[in-house]
């Protein structure tokens, strides 16, 4: 039996993805076997054939680390059980193509994963509070379905403190256990080193790693980045 944990992001394009590729990638080059999960991905983009939605999300992780199974047409619901066109949030994606998100379908494919492979890092959609099914199911609710805690991905710059912080009290309230925050789109400036001192104080959380703004986000400068990531520190995260 593996171990999960969750990647929530304090808004959409915080680099989620980016982070989820960095654990999977420090994980897979330690020798854990581990899968990436996007249970529910909108702004699909067409597969190899053409025919299938496939999760952008996931391809771009695949490119940066050798995850055992590709997505393929035919496999590409395992790591990615929901592959909505537009690039909405998920109910509304969801409603426009008549389709009903099942959260059993997800909660079935998630414990296949974790029965298969020593770690899988489950990536949300926007922040914490997106709704997966109009007003009734919510990014959070998926997270106590599933039984998992959280990491937190946050931006470096100028408003990521208010954003942090509400999400933090958000998990609180709703009673699921944040394992830290991730800082990411780091610039060295100095009110961004006070934004991170200033979140650890006001939630009392750590801060389990920083990442730079990379200028040229190529593979090889993205793993670059990923070199120095702390292996313990990512163990710690899983439960
Ligand atoms: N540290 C970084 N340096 C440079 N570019 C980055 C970095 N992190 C992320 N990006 C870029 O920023 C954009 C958003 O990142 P990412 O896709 O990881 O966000 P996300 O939180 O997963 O978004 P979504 O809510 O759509 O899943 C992408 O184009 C990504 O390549
Ligand atoms: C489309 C985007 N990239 C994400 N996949 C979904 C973000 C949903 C955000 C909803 C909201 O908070 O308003
Ligand atoms: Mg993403």
């Amino acid at each position: 039996m593996g171990k999960g944990i969750f990647i929530i992001g304090t808004d959409t394009d915080v680099g989620k993805t980016f982070v989820t590729a960095g654990i999977a990638y420090k994980l897979n080059e330690s020798g854990y076997k581990v899968v990436p999960f996007k249970p529910i991905q909108s702004g699909g983009i067409l597969d190899e054939h053409g025919t299938n939605l496939i999760a952008p999300d996931i391809r771009y992780i695949e490119n940066i680390c050798s995850i055992e199974n590709k997505q393929t047409s035919q496999n590409h619901t395992m790591m990615n059980v929901y592959c909505l066109k537009e690039e909405v949030s998920p109910h509304l994606a969801a409603n426009i193509e008549n389709i009903k998100i099942s959260k059993d379908k997800i909660i079935s494919q998630y414990k296949k994963l974790i029965n298969e492979y020593d770690y899988v890092v489950v990536e949300g959609a926007g922040g914490i509070v997106v709704p997966l099914v109009d007003n009734d199911y919510f990014v959070y609710d998926l997270i106590k379905d599933l039984d998992l805690d959280v990491l937190i991905v946050a931006r470096a710059g100028v408003g990521t403190i208010n954003h942090t912080v509400l999400t933090v009290e958000f998990l609180k309230s709703k009673n699921i256990k944040c394992k830290g925050i991730m800082i990411n789109k780091y610039n060295g400036k100095f009110y961004e080193d006070d934004n991170m001192q200033t979140i650890e104080n006001i939630t009392g959380l750590s801060i389990v790693d920083v990442f730079s703004n990379i200028e040229k986000p190529t593979r090889d400068n993205i793993i670059k980045e990923y070199k120095d990531l702390s292996l313990e520190r990512i163990l710690n995260l899983f439960n």
